[in-house]
Parts: structure tokens; sequence; C-alpha cells
């Protein structure tokens, strides 16, 4: 919030950025438990003297937020989801110091995944996997909250083109050979700049980064069931990529990026209550038909087999929707 100083408006903030820490649990049948975090923290506080004057008796020094995000990991003696990490911190920074009126906490979760050893979950084994699971945690000393869990990096694609059988509905139990395009992009703006052809067979390449807010808005209301939020953290994701993919055996028409991803969102209002807006970034990742001659004729000719994958340009596409009274 701005403040009025020497009749300038003013705004500040001060944390500490990129702080990596890694927790172990360890049961006593000797199973063992990760997590490896990166924290950012924020602090909105009454410490307009240190920016005005050589007065930093009001400064939470940036270093003791990074020791207490270990100490804090040191006192968490039970595995919790990083939503829970994030409230914690902002919890223990907005009561510890009179000066603190808001604090910010995002934290990044490294992927690491249980590996499976003939056949087995194994003790103390891990992977990294590839999404990261990402969190936002805004307190208030009021106690009020603002919750914003997401993904980012999942990577997804479809190649398309889906030759299947197909129980008839004209002729019970008689199965019918099909072949259906499951992305396409057609009916779009021609003018004398567009090139593109039109289709309905492409391949649909995205990396989603996923950020949805919660409806919880105090510590109070906040779920008490240990790993909530982890366990919501995969059924969203489960519910953008089923929404993405159709279902296994026939998929689902892509339109377009802009329709997948508004399928996504909506899906995932739909399915969570206490979930209030959600904010899709979908790249449009494009993989390019090869098509190669010289003046012998032609080398490769594309028949929806072989491709270029690109990084560079994508197209960028992104919404965000929210219930009427969302605040996001
Ligand atoms: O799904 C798409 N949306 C677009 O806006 C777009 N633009 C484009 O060139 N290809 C695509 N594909």
């Amino acid at each position: 919030m701005a403040e009025r100083v020497e009749g300038f408006n003013f705004e500040q903030r001060h944390g500490k950025e990129r702080v990596r820490v890694a927790r172990v649990w360890k049961t006593k049948e000797g199973k063992h438990y990760v997590v490896e975090w990166r924290v950012g923290i924020s602090l909105l506080s009454d410490c307009v003297n240190s920016y005005l004057r050589d007065d930093n008796s009001d400064i939470v020094a940036t270093d003791t937020m990074k020791n207490t995000v270990y100490a804090k990991a040191k006192e968490c003696s039970e595995i919790l989801s990083v939503e829970n990490f994030a409230i914690e911190l902002a919890k223990h920074f907005i009561s510890f110091y009179r000066q603190v009126t808001t604090a910010i906490v995002n934290i990044v979760e490294k992927p690491w995944e249980r590996i499976i050893a003939d056949g087995q979950p194994h003790m103390h084994g891990f992977k990294l996997g590839s999404e990261r699971h990402t969190v936002e945690a805004i307190v208030k000393k009021s106690g009020a909250l603002q919750l914003t869990s997401g993904v980012e990096g999942l990577s997804v694609l479809k190649t398309t083109k889906l030759n299947c059988y197909i129980q008839s509905l004209i002729f019970v139990l008689t199965l019918v050979w099909i072949c259906c395009e499951q992305s396409g992009f057609e009916g779009f703006i021609r003018d004398k700049y567009t090139a593109l052809p039109e289709t309905r067979e492409r391949m649909l390449a995205t990396e989603v980064t996923g950020l949805w807010r919660y409806s919880y808005e105090s510590l109070s209301s906040v779920p008490q069931k240990p790993l909530y939020f982890v366990e919501r953290y995969d059924d969203v994701k489960r519910v953008l990529l089923e929404t993405f993919f159709g279902p296994p055996n026939v998929g689902v028409y892509s339109p377009s990026v802009q329709n997948t991803l508004y399928q996504m969102a909506r899906a995932t209002l739909n399915r969570f209550p206490d979930i209030d807006s959600v904010q899709l970034k979908m790249p449009n990742i494009h993989f390019l038909p090869v098509n190669i001659s010289n003046t012998g004729g032609q080398i490769v000719k594309f028949n929806d087999d072989v491709y270029l994958p690109t990084d560079e340009p994508h197209g960028s596409i992104q919404a965000t929707l929210s219930r009427f009274w969302s605040k996001m």
C-alpha cells in the first residue's frame, strides 16, 4: 500500500528470493519422505525510516528471513504440503514482528518422486519428475489469507489422428472402424498476410502453466486435514489432463488451443467448489510438417508422420476463468 513520504507516494517491500531447502522425514519402519522447496519471501512492513534516513531499527534482515525458512522446516515434525508450509512461514512473519503488516510467500516444489524398484516403492530412492507444484500464500496481520496454487512445466502433446473401433449405436454389438482427427484449426481470419492452411489434423503440444485460487480467505478457514492440498494438486492436474486428452480410446477433438484451454479451466471450476478462479497459460508449441525436395524430386513427402519440433516462435494463449465473486 502506498504511503505519503516527503510529498511523494511511496511503496516498498523487501524479502529474500530463491532460498533452497530440502526436508526429510523418516518413519520408524525406515520409509523416507523428501521435499525440496525454493522459497521466496516478501514482507510489507513499516520500515520507511530505513529508506529515508540512517535508521534500520525496523528492518527484518533478509538474512533472518532465510534462516527462518530452515528453522521452520526443522520445526515441521510431520510431512506437510507446500501450501501449509507457505502459510506457516507467512503466519510467523506477521505474528512475530510488530512492523510486518503482510507476508507474501512463494514456493516452487521440485518434483522428487519415489522410484519403483522390482515393482515395489523404494524406501528411500527418488527420481526427479517433470512438472512443478507452486504456491503463493499472502497473509495479513488481520488473518486474511489469499492462497493460490499452481503447476508449471506440464508438457503435453497429442498426435491426434486416431484409428479405432467404436461400438455402433445403430447395430447393437457391431463394431465400426472409424478414423477421427483430434486437433485442428480452421475458420480463422484469412487475409493477404495469411499463409497457414486450415487443418483438421495436426499435432497439439503445449507446456501448461496453471494457477488456481482457493476460496479460503482466512487462516482459520483452511482445511485441517493433513496433505489436503497435496491431494487437491494431484486431482486438479488429473482434471486438466483428462480434459486435454479426452477418453483413452477416442480422445476429444480440439478445434483450437483457446477452446481446449477454456474446457480445462471450466472442468476445474466445475469439479472443485473450493477453487474460485483458474488461470491457464498454454503456448502453442509448433510441430512443423516436413516436406523436402530437390531438383531430383521429393525426398520427404509429409503424410502426418515426420515433423520438425520447434521451440520458437510459439503461439501464446492464456486466459483466466473465475466465479462471479472471485477476486483473482
Ligand atoms: O489453436 C490455435 N490458436 C491460434 O490462435 C492459432 N494461431 C495459429 O497460427 N495457429 C493457431 N492455433
